[in-house]
């Protein structure tokens, strides 16, 4: 008698650090942020209600998902809206994905780990409707309480972005603070990352949230086979020009990332596609 052919093992999901590299080699590292403030709502001629959310979102999607390597969806601006909100986040998330660009959502998640299992069924696991491909959360209540996203990250071929040194200052009190071993907070999480990502190729899934706008972080361990995403260009004063005196040498790992800087050039998809087109030619001319 022959033995039965054992069943056949699904193919794991490709990670999400190489997902990314792809399309920031295809497309260019640009990040574009969906933000869609109540000001920017009015300066587009919309009603603040779901209507607007809907109809704004629906524009951004359409004038970039076909061409920017990341969209980021910022949740709160959603969840405002309650379950009306939600479900246009949803569907948005969907339709940037089915247009070819990584979906990031920033939800700044961070919680005990019986919790953070939670957030990571909600946008971590592939059959959750508000799926994204990498999500943004926070280590201030202990690295290892990340553990149940971390584990649902690697699991589901998703990413994290780990907030490090948020683009601004008021963060530096907390992410800059040194701890009993001489070294600051913000540099333990780096290290913590560097370890998540140690061999994997061509670049780890999870990245750090490191703010464009802070000048030069030498002195930070910056080199941690992950993304880098650099939040602050645009209206928070930083530009693509000041990446290289930033990062130094992990600039190549960079996301950088805009949100009003190109959605205040709406309503019309040509205005965000010339916007955009705009930061990622810098980023190019400044990154090389
Ligand atoms: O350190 C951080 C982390 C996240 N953000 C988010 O990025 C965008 C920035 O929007 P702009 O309009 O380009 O200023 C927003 O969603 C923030 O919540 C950040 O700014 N800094």
């Amino acid at each position: 008698m022959t033995e039965p052919e054992p069943p056949e093992l699904p193919e794991p999901p490709e990670p999400f650090g190489a997902r990314l590299r792809r399309a920031m080699d295809t497309r260019g590292p640009l990040c574009v942020g969906i933000d869609p403030h109540a000001a920017l709502l009015r300066e587009w001629g919309l009603n603040d209600d779901v209507g607007g959310l809907e109809r704004f979102t629906r524009t951004a999607v359409e004038a970039l998902a076909d061409r920017v390597a990341v969209l980021k969806p910022q949740a709160a601006f959603f969840e405002r809206f309650g379950s009306r909100g939600i479900a246009v986040l949803e569907r948005a998330v969907a339709e940037a994905r089915e247009a070819g660009a990584l979906v990031l959502m920033d939800a700044k998640r961070g919680d005990i780990g019986s919790t953070m299992a939670a957030y990571a069924a909600a946008f971590l696991d592939p059959d959750s409707p508000l799926f994204a491909d990498a999500l943004t959360v926070s280590p201030y209540l202990g690295y290892e309480a990340l553990r149940p996203a971390l584990d649902a990250a690697r699991a589901g071929g998703s990413g994290l972005f780990v907030l490090a040194l948020t683009s601004n200052p008021e963060g530096a009190e907390v992410q800059r603070a040194v701890r009993a071993d001489g070294s600051t907070v913000a540099a333990t999480v780096l290290r913590h990352l560097a370890a998540e990502n140690a061999g994997a190729e061509p670049l780890g899934s999870f990245g750090a949230v490191v703010g464009a706008t802070l000048g030069d972080l030498g002195a930070y361990p910056l080199a941690l086979n992950g993304p880098l995403l650099a939040p602050g260009i645009g209206a928070q004063g930083a530009a693509p020009a000041d990446l290289p005196a930033v990062f130094g040498g992990a600039v190549r790992q960079v996301v950088p990332s805009v949100s009003r800087g190109v959605l205040k050039q709406g309503p019309q998809v040509s205005g965000l596609r010339h916007s955009a087109a705009r930061f990622a030619d810098e980023v190019r001319i400044a990154v090389g």
